[in-house]
């Protein structure tokens, strides 16, 4: 996949949560006890089930959440240590549910991508703006309200805003929500090659295991498993986290791991198209 010089950044971040601790009351955390590296350039995907704390965590990697306690660095730097503007300079975010009454358009979004690297408000570069809408298949979208954009259109805006920042970190939440299969795959390899360190939180197992480079696996905001995919994505750790039976085998075109579910309850399992 080429990717234009003007979507890369040059140095990726080393990303490391220390006996990271989160809550809304202190003596409830709804994460605790995370600790993990992501090495310069890697991706890590979160997963886990609903209401496990993926985006809780997500929110303390770009220094919105304070940890309770532990930490969370890049580059050994707490992210507390760094102002709000440097940390904008260095870390991206593609968050669920984007708000889209702005008025803007899809360049003049992605555009705002820029501005944590502009020192006033004089018209910079457009030629980041331009090669983020080529890469993510909006050209042709480019003059539109970003309110009339379908959930996959404006996701893949949200991560073209994200490229033009050439951010250091990149934290998406659920990008692939609304994207159909070839943008999904698509997405996530574009995340792949990118010289970036990328966090990301995802439902889809087999995108997970085929698409990151270490898994954390969430359960009731602890830290159930965290390692390469296929050592932490097993029969025995899926059942015990997910509550389903799962079937790994190859899948004969690609080689990847390829995942099939079922439920773990008997009264159910079989009988979906009896
Ligand atoms: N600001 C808050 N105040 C109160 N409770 C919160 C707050 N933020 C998160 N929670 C609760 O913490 C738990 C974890 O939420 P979080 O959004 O991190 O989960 P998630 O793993 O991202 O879930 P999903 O897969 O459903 O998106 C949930 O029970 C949620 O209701």
């Amino acid at each position: 996949m080429m990717i234009s010089r003007h979507l890369l950044g040059d140095r990726p971040a080393a990303l490391a949560a220390r006996d990271l601790t989160w809550g809304v009351d202190r003596s409830e955390p709804i994460i605790s006890g995370i600790s993990f590296d992501v090495a310069p350039g890697e991706t890590l995907a979160v997963v886990g089930p609903n209401g496990a704390g993926k985006s809780s965590l997500l929110r303390c990697l770009y220094r919105y959440h304070r940890p309770t306690t532990g930490t969370a660095s890049l580059d050994g730097q707490d992210l507390w240590s760094l102002s709000a503007r440097d940390c904008a300079r260095r870390v991206a975010t593609v968050l669920q549910e984007p708000a889209s009454d702005f008025g803007l358009t899809v360049a003049e979004i992605i555009e705002l991508g820029l501005t944590p690297h502009r020192r006033s408000w004089a018209r910079t570069d457009y030629e980041p703006v331009e090669d983020a809408l080529a890469l993510m298949q909006l050209t042709h979208l480019a003059g539109r309200d970003l309110a009339t954009l379908s959930g996959g259109e404006k996701q893949r805006v949200m991560v073209a805003r994200a490229l033009v920042q050439k951010p250091d970190l990149l934290i998406l939440d659920e990008p692939t929500n609304h994207l159909d299969i070839r943008h999904q795959l698509e997405v996530l390899a574009m995340l792949r090659a990118l010289p970036v360190t990328v966090v990301v939180s995802i439902h889809d197992l087999a995108l997970a295991s085929s698409h990151a480079d270490s898994v954390l696996v969430l359960h009731a905001g602890r830290m159930a498993a965290f390692g390469a995919p296929l050592d932490v994505l097993t029969p025995a750790a899926i059942s015990s986290t997910f509550a389903v039976g799962t079937s790994i085998d190859r899948h004969p075109v690609t080689g990847q791991p390829r995942f099939s579910f079922h439920l773990n309850d008997p009264e159910t399992a079989g009988d979906t198209y009896a």
